[in-house]
């Protein structure tokens, strides 16, 4: 029997040395696995520089959540902060939203990143931060609406995580997937104002750039915890009350709630708060 000739596996179109082991989306280049980091790594630096993201000097914070998009964040800032002398101060930043069997899981992954990278790692807990974990959370609320106390409370619990380590910024790995998918959200919720300005910052998944044009809300500060909002109170402290009154719906969906009533509520949120929460804001390490 005729024996047919193996197909000839591909090389590089990079280096043509080595067999190509993927071909990318966003150039169709069929490259190896070393020409893949090395192009990978390179555009990122260039971003970096092309946009100025980052002074010698700063300090900056790693949301690291333990999953792969973080920890490849995580390598790829200590390589590129070494490689190309940056001199950034970097620090792993983690969240524990006390999800049993899910985040103290992922937190060993941060953990071993600790070592590895020799960066500084900070754990802040909703348990500290809030008085609540997600576990205790979804007994009271259910599966319904817990995806928004997790991602509101983990929003704002980055923001006091950065201001503990006292860093100027923060960087996330946040993907095209991720944008995409909030971009999706808010337009079957009929929101497209956001979308729009979100589609601002995308061209496609993998052109990443940096929008000069898309109009930032207004920062404003939460009269009741300190942390940023756009709001009198912050989303995070519409949500406590709510769970610290029992009243777990309160700030869920499009309800104008505590914000538009707060004044007159205050007294009884005052004489509640106690009940089963530290005060929002109060963070004792
Ligand atoms: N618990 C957390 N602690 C610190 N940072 C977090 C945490 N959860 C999310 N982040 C940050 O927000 C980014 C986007 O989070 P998301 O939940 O969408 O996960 P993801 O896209 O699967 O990313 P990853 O693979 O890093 O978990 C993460 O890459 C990380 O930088």
């Amino acid at each position: 029997m005729e024996k047919t000739a193996k197909p000839k596996s591909r090389l590089c179109t990079l280096c043509n040395e080595k067999r190509a082991a993927l071909k990318r989306p966003k150039t169709l280049e069929q490259i190896c696995r070393e020409c893949f980091y090395t192009v990978f790594e390179d555009e990122i630096h260039r971003v970096i520089v092309d946009n100025q993201l980052f002074k010698p000097g700063e300090r900056i914070a790693i949301g690291a959540s333990g999953g792969k998009d973080s920890t490849v964040l995580a390598y790829v800032m200590s390589e590129l902060n070494r490689r190309h002398n940056y001199g950034l101060d970097l620090f792993l930043l983690s969240v524990d939203e006390g999800i049993t069997g899910y985040r103290d899981d992922s937190l060993e992954t941060v953990k071993r990143n600790e070592i590895q990278y020799g960066l500084p790692l900070k754990v802040v807990s909703y348990s500290e931060l809030y008085g609540w974990t997600m576990d205790e959370i979804v007994k009271l609320i259910g599966l319904k609406n817990n995806c928004t106390f997790c991602g509101v409370f983990r929003r704002q619990a980055l923001d006091r995580g950065a201001a503990l380590l006292k860093v100027d910024k923060l960087v996330t790995g946040h993907n095209a997937d991720d944008i995409a998918e909030t971009v999706l959200l808010n337009i079957l919720r009929g929101d497209i104002a956001r979308p729009r300005a979100i589609l601002d910052i995308i061209k496609s998944g993998e052109d990443f750039r940096i929008s000069t044009s898309t109009k930032m809300p207004e920062q404003g500060i939460c009269e009741r915890c300190g942390y940023i909002s756009s709001q009198k109170w912050c989303k995070a402290c519409v949500l406590l009350e709510g769970l610290n009154r029992g009243l777990p719906k309160l700030g869920i969906g499009r309800s104008r709630g505590i914000n538009s009533e707060h004044n007159t509520n205050t007294k009884q949120a005052n004489g509640t708060q106690s009940l089963q929460s530290k005060q929002c804001g109060s963070l004792d390490f």
